[in-house]
């Protein structure tokens, strides 16, 4: 997991593969994608620029936009090659979307992800079977549902533990309690419960946090 937020993401490729990269990354990256044609619709919040650079061009893109990350995401082999040895040239990170296997350092695989607010979980098989980090984040879809609600739940909780100055491994123990409960998960998941009602319940059956809500 790498954060881009004020960087640049350069993708070349304007087809549904180029597209999916680029709305990958729009969410915290300024993320611009060079290509002849749009073919897919959405590309989320990227910029677009029409042009179709030759080998000798490539290298010109990434000295004007200093990305922190190249996608070679072309139908082009040769581009894409070009695209790759010029931002390793620069020590850039790239991603090359028309390549499985073996990679070199310094490349990057984008994996297949679920996020439930700020809990993020990716799959990756090390590049070799996209359609399996496909397949595994969908049924993880359905096992991380309710996880935002429970991020929260627990991170107030152990806030308040900690304000109580409840020792560190009763605190430990209870947070952990709370995240493998699967009564909890279903209670939430449901809305049988809420998060204020969560912290209550664990305070008032424990004398050692002080007892009660804050
Ligand atoms: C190596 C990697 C490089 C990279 O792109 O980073 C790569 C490479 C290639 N993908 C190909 C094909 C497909 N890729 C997908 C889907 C996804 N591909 C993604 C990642 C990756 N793909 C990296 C490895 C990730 C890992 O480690 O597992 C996902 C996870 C993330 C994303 O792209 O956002 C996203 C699912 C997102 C989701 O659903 O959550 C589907 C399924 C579909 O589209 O329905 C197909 C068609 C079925 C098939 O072929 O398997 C081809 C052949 C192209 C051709 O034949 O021309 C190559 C190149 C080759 O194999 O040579
Ligand atoms: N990594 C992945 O998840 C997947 C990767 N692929 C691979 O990615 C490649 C792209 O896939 P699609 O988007 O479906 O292909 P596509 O053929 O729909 O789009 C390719 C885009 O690249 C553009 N292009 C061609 N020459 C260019 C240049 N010199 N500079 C900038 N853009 C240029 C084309 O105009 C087109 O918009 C495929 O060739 C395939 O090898 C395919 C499926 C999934």
């Amino acid at each position: 997991m790498h954060d881009f937020t004020d960087e640049t993401v350069l993708v070349f490729g304007g087809g549904p593969v180029g597209a999916r990269k680029a709305r990958r990354f729009d969410r915290e990256a300024e993320v611009l994608v060079v290509s002849p044609d749009f073919v897919d619709r959405s590309f989320g919040f990227a910029s677009l620029v029409r042009a179709a650079p030759g080998p000798d061009a490539v290298a010109d893109w990434l000295e004007r936009t200093e990305p922190a990350l190249v996608v070679a995401a072309t139908d082009d082999e040769s581009i894409n090659e070009t695209v790759a040895d010029a931002a390793r040239a620069r020590g850039v990170l790239v991603n090359r979307a028309d390549q499985a296997g073996g990679r070199d350092a310094g490349s990057v695989v984008v994996p297949a992800t679920v996020r439930e607010g700020p809990v993020v979980v990716s799959v990756s098989t090390g590049g070799q079977a996209p359609a399996l980090s496909k397949h595994l984040r969908q049924e993880l879809e359905t096992t991380l549902a309710g996880a935002d609600e429970m991020a929260a739940v627990c991170a107030d909780l152990r806030a308040t533990l900690k304000s109580r100055d409840v020792p560190p491994s009763r605190r430990r123990k209870l947070v952990d309690d709370v995240a493998s409960s699967s009564e909890i998960w279903t209670a939430l998941r449901s809305g049988a419960t809420n998060r204020r009602q969560v912290i209550e319940d664990v305070l008032g059956d424990d004398p050692s946090t002080g007892g009660g809500a804050a």
